[in-house]
């Protein structure tokens, strides 16, 4: 683990400014958690400027011009998984200056999970006086992508979920989207190239992170920090394996199956049905074919500080 910053008891006064990119939207609309939330990062002498995003694509506007003309020294990011992948790829298409940090108000805020920050105030805590966490985000045909990038049945559940749903219901609409699809999803096989290697599979996910919808372990070995992917292959398809695989994920069990194959990687490919798609950090990100690596440069990313 790279940890390198001061606390926000040394940063310089001059030095305290905050600019957040808000999804009024994410997680079905949570403006008093972000008021709640600038106000104690206010009273901690911090001063915070608030850009709120109009539409999808905003995110990344606001971060990557935000990386390059302004002149906070933090940036935050409210919102879910979605809006954060996009700030992400604002803020690495200018350079990743700025160092980095979640309010999550999403629906499943995976990304927060793997950071430590578990409620409003850790997530304070991060922005205000954390310590500074080097992670390497990955790149699937372009598009950057923190915590995970598949394809299969997973990929065709996040481009199939209703919005509207997720809004009222939160993570149970993936679990109707998952009933609906398994009875009309035809299980292709897709092959993968893992560092020059092939393999088939029903379903792959290529991880950065170790969580996967939530706080369920996919990926036991991976780690934001580390150059490298953990690429889960699912090898058997069908309606039977599917609910297997949902059952062992909460429960823990899913990396232990014999037919659930962890590799590590640094390059992976994906070929399977022309223009499948290909989920990243839980929104479509790219289709296939897709080759996936590790982005060219790290960001830097806020963490809450160490318990005593
Ligand atoms: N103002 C906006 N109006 C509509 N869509 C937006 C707006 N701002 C961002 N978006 C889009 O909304 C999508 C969903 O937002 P986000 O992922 O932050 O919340 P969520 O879906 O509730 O949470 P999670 O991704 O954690 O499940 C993102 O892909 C983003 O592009």
């Amino acid at each position: 683990m790279t940890l390198a910053a001061p606390l926000a008891s040394s940063v310089d006064s001059k030095d305290r400014s905050l600019l957040v990119i808000f999804n009024p939207t994410a997680g079905g609309r949570r403006r008093r958690r972000l008021d709640a939330a600038l106000r104690a990062l206010e009273h901690r002498g911090w001063d915070c400027e608030l850009l709120e995003t109009r539409a999808r694509g905003d995110a990344e506007a606001l971060a990557q011009s935000a990386s390059s003309d302004s002149k906070a020294t933090r940036l935050l990011v409210a919102g879910g998984d979605g809006t954060i992948n996009e700030a992400v790829n604002g803020a690495l298409k200018a350079g990743g200056r700025l160092p980095f940090g979640i309010i999550p108000l999403g629906t499943a805020n995976v990304l927060a999970a793997e950071l430590g920050i578990m409620d409003m105030g850790e997530a304070v805590d991060a922005a205000a006086a954390g310590v500074m966490r080097t992670i390497w985000p990955g790149v699937a045909n372009g598009r950057n992508f923190v915590m995970m990038a598949g394809a299969g049945f997973d990929a065709h559940v996040v481009a199939n979920v209703d919005g509207a749903l997720k809004k009222k219901i939160g993570k149970l609409a993936y679990v109707a989207t998952m009933i609906r699809l398994a009875f009309r999803f035809p299980f292709p096989l897709y092959r993968v190239r893992i560092d020059g290697v092939w393999h088939e599979a029903a379903s792959v996910v290529v991880s950065k992170g170790h969580f996967y919808g939530g706080r369920f372990v996919l990926a036991p070995q991976a780690r934001l920090d580390k150059p490298e992917f953990q690429v889960c292959l699912f090898t058997r398809g069908g309606r039977w394996n599917l609910i297997r695989y949902a059952l062992a994920l909460p429960l823990g069990l899913l990396p232990k199956l014999k037919d659930i194959k962890l590799v590590a990687a640094r390059e992976v490919m994906i070929e399977g049905p022309a223009n499948d798609p290909v989920q990243g950090d839980g929104d479509v990100i790219a289709h296939l074919p897709v080759t996936i690596r590790l982005a060219e440069k790290p960001l830097t990313v806020m963490v809450p500080p160490a318990r005593g």
